[in-house]
């Protein structure tokens, strides 16, 4: 690990701690996917098993269901109403508007069906996540496979360069989603309308989920160094220690 990778690391850590003093007892929690919230379902679990809270969860992804089991966090599966009090799940990018970029980890579809269906959607970050402007990263979308040559023809046309996701120690496969779909990668190095590029995706027959989240995330948690700050749209940078609760 570089040094500027342990410190992401740490700052990661330090997020998602901050996330986890306002669990409450009895919540009902979306787990996010990624390392962030792994470091947050860990610290999670060891409160469970320290009799600190009862919480139940509900996870994004296979890889969070199965850390969630590990760490003897209670799960509940999908149901007719269920809702949850508070999602914590990490970004791959995010602005001051808390516009974000999600689904470097894969699990952009779970993660926007459980966060659309939740109270509170908090994100915990580093602090490389947050940025002036979206699309240094690639954009995420889940396709479904019989579609993709007429998906890539369309990223193409909205000015994105799209490449299939490859599995990291294996180029020559393909990566699946849990739901055996595909994941295409867009490149538009910048993305100055969000909301327009993720109306046009939505309308993109064989996209199942595209990885622009808009309007979901209520606050951010982001870690610069041993500090944290929580950022809401239209509000001032405040700092995590200034709420005893959700903020
Ligand atoms: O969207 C995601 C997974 O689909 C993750 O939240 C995102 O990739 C951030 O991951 P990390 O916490 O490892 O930086």
């Amino acid at each position: 690990m570089t040094p500027d990778q342990s410190q992401q690391a740490l700052e990661k850590r330090t997020a998602a701690a901050a996330a986890l003093r306002w669990v409450r007892d009895g919540m009902l929690l979306s787990l996010g996917t990624g390392s962030t919230s792994a470091a947050f379902i860990t610290l999670l679990g060891e409160a469970v098993q320290a009799g600190q809270l009862r919480v139940q969860g509900t996870a994004t992804s296979l890889a969070s269901e199965n850390l969630a089991r590990q760490v003897g966090i209670p799960l509940v599966e999908p149901r007719r109403g269920l809702r949850f009090d508070l999602a914590v799940d990490g970004a791959d990018e995010l602005d001051a508007q808390l516009r974000l970029i999600k689904g470097g980890g894969g699990a952009l579809l779970r993660e926007k069906l459980l966060e659309t269906a939740s109270e509170y959607f908090l994100v915990i970050a580093d602090s490389t996540k947050l940025v002036p402007q979206l699309g240094r990263f690639p954009l995420p979308l889940e396709v479904v496979p019989f579609a993709l040559p007429w998906v890539l023809d369309a990223v193409e046309k909205l000015g994105g360069a799209p490449e299939v996701r490859t599995v990291k120690a294996d180029p020559n496969q393909l990566y699946r989603s849990d739901q055996n779909n595909l994941l295409v990668d867009c490149y538009f190095n910048a993305i100055p309308d969000p909301e327009r590029l993720m109306h046009q995706l939505q309308n993109i027959p064989g996209i199942v989920e595209q990885g622009l989240f808009i309007g979901l995330a209520k606050a951010a948690l982001i870690a610069n160094g041993a500090d944290v700050q929580v950022i809401r749209p239209g509000m001032a940078p405040a700092p995590a220690s200034d709420f005893a609760s959700l903020p």
